[in-house]
C-alpha cells in the first residue's frame, strides 16, 4: 500500500514513516509538513532514522496523494479537516491520529466519510482499545455508586487536554452506563466546587517530562475501588496501530471507523 505521511517530522510523523516501511505491505511514497516548515526538502527516510527512502518532505498535499492509496494523519485539528477533503477527492484512505478535535469537527469528519474510507481513533494501540472494551464492561455492571475518575499524564509538549484517549475511556464508561459523556462529564475542579454528582466522570490532566501517555480510569466505590490502567512505553504502539487500520480500510467500503473496528473489539 503506498502511502503519505502527513506531519511527517512531527513525534508521531517520524515514527509513522518507521511502522510503513518496517511493514513489508505498505511503502512510504510521500511526506508532507506545512509551508515554512524547517523539514520541508528533507528526506523522510533519513528523518525518521531508517535510511534514505528518496522521498523529500514536501508541502504540497494534493501532488503527494495522487500517487498513493492511503494517507496517515497525526498533526493537528485544523490540517486534518482540510487533509479529510484532499484525501477524499483523492480516493484514499485516511487514517486519523490527530486529537483535540471538536465537535463541529468530528462532525465535518463524519459527512466527509458518507463518501471515503475514515479511521479515526484517539489511541490507536491494541491495549487502550481493549481497556476501553474493559471500562465498558465494567461500567455496564456497576451502578452510579460507583463514582468513575479518568487519569492521564502526558509529556511537556501536548497542546491538548484531556486526552484523546481520556476521552475515548471516558465514551467508553458512559456507553456502559446507557448515559451522554458530553452531559455528565467533568473536565476541571478548582475552588469551592460542592459536592461531586452522583453519575458524573471525572477528568484529570498531568502533564510533565517525556511521559509517552499513562491513562487510568477509578471506579471508586463505597469502601473499595478498582483502578483499570494503561501504560504507552514507545510511540510504535500508535504508529504500528495506524499502518494496520490504514491496511485494514483499503478493503472496505466508505465509513468512518474506530480502531475497536480494526481490531475486532467493537462487540467487547
Ligand atoms: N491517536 C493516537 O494513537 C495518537 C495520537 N496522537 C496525536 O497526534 C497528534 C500529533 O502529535 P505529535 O506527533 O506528538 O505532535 P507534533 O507537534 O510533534 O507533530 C505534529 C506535526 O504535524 C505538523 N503539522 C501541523 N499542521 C500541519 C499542516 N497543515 N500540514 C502539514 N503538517 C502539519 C506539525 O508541524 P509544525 O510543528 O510546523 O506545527 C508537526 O510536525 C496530536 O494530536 C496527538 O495528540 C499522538 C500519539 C498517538
Ligand atoms: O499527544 C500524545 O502524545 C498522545 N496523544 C494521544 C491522546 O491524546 O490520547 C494518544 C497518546 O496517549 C499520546
Amino acid at each position: 500500500m503506498r502511502l503519505v505521511v502527513v506531519g511527517a517530522a512531527g513525534r508521531m510523523g517520524r515514527m509513522l514513516v518507521r511502522a510503513a516501511e518496517e511493514d513489508p505491505a505498505c511503502r512510504v511514497v510521500g511526506a508532507v509538513e506545512q509551508p515554512g516548515s524547517l523539514a520541508l526538502g528533507e528526506d523522510a527516510g533519513l528523518l525518521a532514522g531508517v535510511g534514505r527512502l528518496s522521498v523529500p518532505i514536501t508541502d504540497d498535499p494534493i501532488a503527494a496523494f495522487r500517487s498513493a492509496d492511503g494517507v496517515i494523519d497525526f498533526t493537528a485539528p485544523a490540517a486534518t479537516r482540510l487533509f479529510a477533503e484532499a484525501a477524499a477527492q483523492a480516493g484514499l484512505v485516511h487514517v486519523i491520529g490527530t486529537t483535540g478535535l471538536s465537535d463541529a469537527d468530528l462532525q465535518a469528519l463524519r459527512s466527509t466519510a458518507a463518501r471515503a474510507r475514515i479511521v479515526r481513533s484517539g489511541n490507536m494501540s491494541l491495549g487502550v482499545n481493549l481497556l476501553a472494551g474493559l471500562v465498558r464492561k465494567v461500567a455496564r455492571t456497576l451502578g452510579e455508586d460507583w463514582d468513575v475518575e479518568i487519569l492521564e499524564m502526558h509529556h511537556r509538549m501536548k497542546v491538548d487536554a484531556p486526552s484523546g484517549t481520556a476521552l475515548l475511556l471516558g465514551e467508553a464508561a458512559a456507553e456502559g452506563r446507557g448515559i451522554e459523556l458530553r452531559e455528565r462529564s467533568v473536565r476541571s475542579r478548582d475552588g469551592h466546587t460542592g459536592k461531586r454528582g452522583a453519575g458524573d466522570i471525572g477528568f484529570a490532566t498531568l502533564r510533565g517530562g517525556t511521559v509517552v501517555g499513562e491513562h487510568s480510569v477509578i471506579f471508586a466505590g463505597a469502601g473499595e475501588r478498582i483502578e483499570l490502567a494503561h501504560r504507552a512505553e514507545d510511540r510504535a504502539i500508535f504508529a504500528r496501530g495506524a499502518v494496520k487500520a490504514a491496511l485494514w480500510a483499503r478493503e472496505k467500503p466508505p465509513g468512518f471507523y474506530s480502531m475497536a473496528d480494526v481490531l475486532g473489539l467493537s462487540e467487547l
